[in-house]
């Protein structure tokens, strides 16, 4: 499945037709190169889920915690950019996170990848040109 942004006015919209693909996936693992949006539009589908408010965590760091409104639960973004150790992925007990049903949205994954849930989606940015960008959602296996 896939979709495009053209430019960052539709993002929101992109955001919602993401939304409607999710099912009862929770886990979302986000590919791209640096620059590619994911952070931008995690925030759009955050906003879009009715995040109203970013938790400053312990971990902030490595994750972010979001309270939506309209799920009514928490919202985990996470960025494994600067993890060194799979270790400190252990010692912040991510299956506290991702088997906990709640929505997870996963920048570099690629370190991860080992403890990631099987129902997994893989979420794809990629610049194509002009500014415009194609996520592509996947199974993870
Ligand atoms: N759909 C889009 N259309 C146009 N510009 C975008 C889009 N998404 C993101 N951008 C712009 O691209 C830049 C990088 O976006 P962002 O920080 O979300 O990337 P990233 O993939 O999270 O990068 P990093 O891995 O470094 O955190 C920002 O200036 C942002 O405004």
């Amino acid at each position: 499945m896939e979709i495009k942004i053209q430019s960052l006015d539709q993002i929101h919209e992109a955001a919602r037709q993401f939304i409607a693909e999710m099912g009862d996936n929770t886990v979302f693992a986000l590919y791209g190169k640096m620059g590619a949006g994911k952070t931008t539009f995690i925030k759009a589908v955050c906003e879009e889920l009715g995040v109203s408010d970013v938790i400053t965590s312990p971990t902030f760091a490595i994750v972010n915690e979001y309270r939506s409104d309209t799920a009514g639960e928490l919202i985990y973004h996470f960025d494994f950019y600067r993890i060194k150790k799979l270790e400190e992925v252990y010692d912040m007990g991510y299956e506290d996170y991702f088997y906990s049903g709640a929505l997870c949205f996963i920048e570099w994954p690629e370190l991860v990848e080992e403890l990631l849930p099987g129902k997994t989606i893989k979420v794809t940015i990629e610049e194509i040109e002009n500014g415009e960008r194609k996520v592509t959602l996947e199974n993870f296996e």
